[in-house]
């Protein structure tokens, strides 16, 4: 299956259950594999048929910090429907990690995969 890939996106927001993460930005690392087939792109080298990761990248971040979200499920769940409804993607496997929520862990996150590959 090909894929497009985003890695380490970094959104700023408001992100927590507790109430001094309201009043704050914080960082979410946001790896994205979404299933797409690459080949008409790359036989016509023709961007039309690409799945812009920059676009894509523009979009979820628009769509993360429209407003506050408590957890860190929802916003794996948001960016899984985003890019599978607004992007056609048929499948989609979204890792969303919060660098420094724990400080003696080296990281903590979710991931989940939707969609049929
Ligand atoms: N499974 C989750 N556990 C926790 C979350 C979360 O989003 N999902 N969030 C918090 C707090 O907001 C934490 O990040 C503050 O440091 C705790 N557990």
């Amino acid at each position: 299956m090909d894929k497009v890939l985003i890695r380490e996106l970094r959104i700023e927001t408001v992100i927590g259950i507790y109430e001094w993460e309201k009043q704050i930005h914080q960082s979410l690392l946001i790896d994205l594999d979404m299933a797409w087939d690459n080949r008409q792109a790359a036989a016509g080298d023709d961007y039309q048929h690409a799945l812009c990761y920059e676009t894509v990248s523009n979009r979820l971040t628009a769509l993360i910090t429209e407003k506050p979200i408590e957890l860190i499920e929802t916003v794996a769940e948001m960016v899984a429907k985003c890019v599978m409804d607004e992007f056609n993607v048929p499948w989609v496997k979204v890792k969303v990690m919060k660098p420094g929520a724990v400080p003696t862990a080296a990281a903590v996150g979710v991931e989940i995969e939707r969609g049929h590959g």
